[in-house]
């Protein structure tokens, strides 16, 4: 490579393909980010709902209701304790999402979620009006719950099915450098070029960040 040639942007060898996310995979991996807000020590799960335009109309993950600060309630396993445990208290991530709504209703949606509904979630879809549901994962065992969900949808005719996407993960960075900022200043009172604006509101989130 001559000198005064940039170097090659990290990506360059990426596919047309590669380099942008299929709307499947972006809704996805939205319900993943969502995920990673949840406070749960094992199973972290996440939901995004579509509209038919192609808009986000919600997101959820799994958490505490409004007024159980999720650091003070209990996540243990109901195998741990009978009336101490998390599954009699938390919101599934599913309901969150629909309860977060932004659109008036959510009919005719789809929901893009990390992990297969069980049966109460199952019966808010169907009463909330959604057409279908792509998921991730679903858990091996066939756990009563996860059997009668399947039942419900199918008899209330909401199309289900896990995502097929020939991507295995998207890396995510949050260093300015990487989004057209020349150089990441060493001293941190100094905003590295196009940083300003996100620090900004970073520093405002992280003060009431729980
Ligand atoms: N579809 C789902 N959405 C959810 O938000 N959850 C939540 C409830 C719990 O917080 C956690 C499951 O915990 P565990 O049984 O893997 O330790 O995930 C669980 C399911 C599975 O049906």
């Amino acid at each position: 490579m001559a000198d005064n040639q940039p170097p090659a942007p990290e990506n360059s060898n990426q596919t047309e393909e590669e380099k942008y996310l299929k709307w499947e995979d972006y809704f996805m991996a939205v319900a993943v980010l969502s995920s990673k807000r949840s406070k749960d020590p094992k199973t972290q799960v996440g939901a995004c709902i579509v509209n038919q335009d192609k808009r986000i109309v919600g997101t959820g993950y799994n958490g505490m209701p409004n007024g159980c600060p999720d650091d003070e309630m209990s996540w243990l396993h109901k195998d741990e304790n009978e009336v101490d445990h998390k599954h009699l208290y938390v919101c599934h991530a599913e309901m969150n999402a629909i309860m977060n709504k932004n659109s008036a209703d959510v009919k005719g949606c789809t929901m893009y979620v990390t992990l297969f509904p069980c049966n109460e979630c199952a019966k808010i879809i169907i009463q909330a009006g959604l057409s279908k549901i792509v998921y991730l994962s679903k858990k091996e065992n066939d756990t009563s719950e996860r059997i009668a969900a399947e039942r419900l949808l199918q008899r209330s005719g909401i199309a289900y099915r896990r995502l097929e996407s020939k991507r295995t993960e998207i890396k995510i960075s949050l260093t300015a450098k990487d989004y057209g900022a020349k150089q990441q200043s060493e001293n941190p009172n100094v905003l590295a070029p196009g940083a300003s604006q996100r620090e900004e509101e970073s520093d405002e989130v992280e003060a009431e960040d729980e």
